[in-house]
C-alpha cells in the first residue's frame, strides 16, 4: 500500500515529504494523451474500412470481364469443373442499355465503326442467334476493302438473348486465333443491331461442296469442284487439328459435321458452328434448346450420357463418311428417330463403294460403341498422315444422283432452313 503511494507521488512528480501535492499542470497530458491515441487509432481505422469498401465498389463497377464469373464447364471427360477464360455476363446489369454500355467498353479492342460496314448485305443463311450475311468493310483506303461475314443478332432481342450474344463473341475473343477455326474480325455491340464480325470463307460449307463435286462442274469462282481421297484426308487432318486446338483448351465441338466445315479455294478448312462448344463452356452443358442432328451423335449423346472430344471422335467417323461419298446423308435407310436402336444392335454404316478399305478401317475404328476403345485425336491424325501418303490423288470421287435439299434434309434428319443456301440444284 505504502509502496503504491509512494509510486503515485513519483509518478506526480511530488516529494514525499510534500504535504500537499499539485498535479493540477499534469492533469492535461493525462486526458490528451490517451485521447489522441485513441483518435489516431480510430482515424487509421476509418482508413481503413474506407478503402475495403472502395475496392469492392470498383470490383462491381469495373466492366464486362472483370464482374463476370467464370462458368464451370464440361470438361473432355464430360466433368464439371473449373475453366480459365472468364466470360462476359455482367450480372448486375439489368437493363439492355447498360449492358451494351458495358460490354462495349469490356470489347474495346473488337468495336468496327459501323460506317465502315456496306448497307447492302447479302443473307448467306439463318443462324441460330439471327441472319448471317455477306458484305462489304471498307476500312478508308478502297484498296483494302474486304469482304467479311456479319453474324446478327435478330430483332427484337430479350435481355438474355442480348447477353448470350455479347458471351459468344467473348467466347471468340477468348478462344483466339486458329488457321482451322473461323476467325473474329470484330464486332459492333454499342447499339442494336448487334454484329459479330468474321472474316469470309467464300467457297461456304463443305456440305454444299461436296454436293457441286458431283456435278459436272469442274471449277467455280476459282474452286476445283473435284476431290480425291487424298483431299479427303487433308481437310479431315484440319478439322483434327482444330479439335486438337479445343482439346487444349478443355472444349469440345459437339457437332462436327460437313455442314460445319467451312472451305477455301485451296481446301483450307475452317470449324465453325461454335455454339455448342460455347455453351458447354459457359453452361456447363449443351441447353435443351439445342438440337443436334441425331445421325451424327455418339451413342453416349443419344444416352444422354455426359459429352466430350470422344463424342467428336465419333461425328469424325461420320464426316469421313459425308466426305466420301459426296455428302451423303448417313444411314440413308434407318429414319432419324430409330438410330439409337439401330447402333444398339451392333450396326454401323457398311463400306461405301468409292470408300477405300484404309479409311473404311478409320472410320469404324471412330465407330467403336466404348468412349475409351475410340482411337485419340492424336492417333487418329498420325493414322490419317500414314493413310494420306499411299492414298490416290488422281482418281476424282463420283457420284452420279445430285441431291435435292428437301429430300436430304428429310433423310439426314435435318431442318432444311439450316442447310447451305449457296447449293442449287440447277
Ligand atoms: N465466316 C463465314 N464465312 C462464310 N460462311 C459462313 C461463315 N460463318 C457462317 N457461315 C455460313 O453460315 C452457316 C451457319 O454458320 P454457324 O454454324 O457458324 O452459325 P450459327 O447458327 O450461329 O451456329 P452456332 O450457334 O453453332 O454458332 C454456315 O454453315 C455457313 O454456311
Amino acid at each position: 500500500m505504502g509502496d503504491q503511494k509512494h509510486m503515485a507521488r513519483m509518478l506526480l512528480e511530488c516529494s514525499l515529504s510534500d504535504k500537499l501535492c499539485i498535479v493540477s499542470q499534469h492533469q492535461y497530458e493525462i486526458i490528451i494523451i490517451p485521447a489522441l491515441l485513441v483518435g489516431t487509432f480510430l482515424i487509421i481505422l476509418g482508413v481503413i474500412v474506407w478503402l475495403f469498401i472502395r475496392g469492392k465498389r470498383t470490383q462491381q463497377q469495373s466492366p464486362g470481364l472483370q464482374g463476370s464469373a467464370p462458368v464451370p464447364s464440361t470438361s473432355l471427360n464430360g466433368q464439371v469443373g473449373a475453366q480459365g477464360g472468364s466470360m462476359l455476363v455482367p450480372l448486375k446489369e439489368t437493363s439492355v442499355e447498360s449492358l451494351l454500355k458495358t460490354s462495349t467498353q469490356a470489347l474495346a479492342e473488337l468495336q468496327v465503326p459501323r460506317e465502315q460496314l456496306s448497307e447492302v448485305l447479302e443473307q448467306i443463311c439463318n443462324g441460330s442467334c439471327g441472319a448471317i450475311y455477306r458484305t462489304k468493310m471498307h476500312t478508308g483506303d478502297p484498296a483494302k476493302s474486304k469482304i467479311i461475314v456479319l453474324k446478327a443478332l435478330k430483332e427484337p432481342a430479350a435481355f438474355h438473348e442480348v447477353q448470350d450474344f455479347l458471351g459468344r463473341i467473348q467466347f471468340h475473343q477468348y478462344l483466339g486465333k486458329h488457321q482451322n477455326l473461323v476467325q473474329l474480325d470484330g464486332c459492333c455491340t454499342e447499339r442494336e443491331p448487334l454484329y459479330m464480325v468474321l472474316e469470309d470463307v467464300a467457297q461456304g460449307d463443305l456440305l454444299g461442296f461436296l454436293w457441286t463435286c458431283r456435278r459436272d462442274i469442274m471449277t467455280m469462282n476459282g474452286l476445283l469442284y473435284d476431290i480425291t481421297e487424298k483431299q479427303v484426308y487433308h481437310i479431315g487432318k484440319q478439322v483434327l487439328s482444330a479439335l486438337e486446338f479445343l482439346q487444349d483448351k478443355h472444349l469440345f465441338h459437339g457437332d462436327v459435321a460437313a455442314r460445319n466445315i467451312l472451305i477455301q479455294c485451296d481446301l483450307t478448312a475452317k470449324l465453325c458452328g461454335l455454339g455448342l462448344a460455347y455453351e458447354v463452356h459457359t453452361q456447363g452443358a449443351i441447353s435443351s434448346a439445342r438440337t443436334i442432328p441425331l445421325k451424327w451423335l455418339a451413342p453416349e449423346r443419344l444416352l444422354l450420357r455426359p459429352a466430350g472430344i470422344q463424342g467428336d471422335i465419333w461425328s469424325f467417323g461420320i464426316l469421313l463418311y459425308e466426305m466420301v461419298t459426296l455428302g451423303a446423308p448417313p444411314y440413308p435407310e434407318v429414319p432419324p428417330v430409330s438410330i439409337l436402336q439401330h447402333l444398339q444392335r451392333g450396326k454401323v454404316m457398311k463400306r461405301p463403294s468409292s470408300c477405300s478399305h484404309t479409311m473404311y478401317s478409320l472410320m469404324k475404328s471412330c465407330w467403336r460403341w466404348k468412349e475409351d476403345s475410340r482411337p485419340s485425336l492424336k492417333e487418329l491424325c498420325s493414322r490419317l498422315n500414314t493413310a494420306a501418303r499411299t492414298a490416290d490423288d488422281e482418281v476424282v470421287l463420283q457420284v452420279p444422283e445430285l441431291v435435292v435439299p428437301e429430300l436430304y434434309a428429310n433423310v439426314a434428319g435435318i431442318s432444311v432452313e439450316n442447310l447451305s443456301h449457296s447449293y442449287s440444284i440447277l
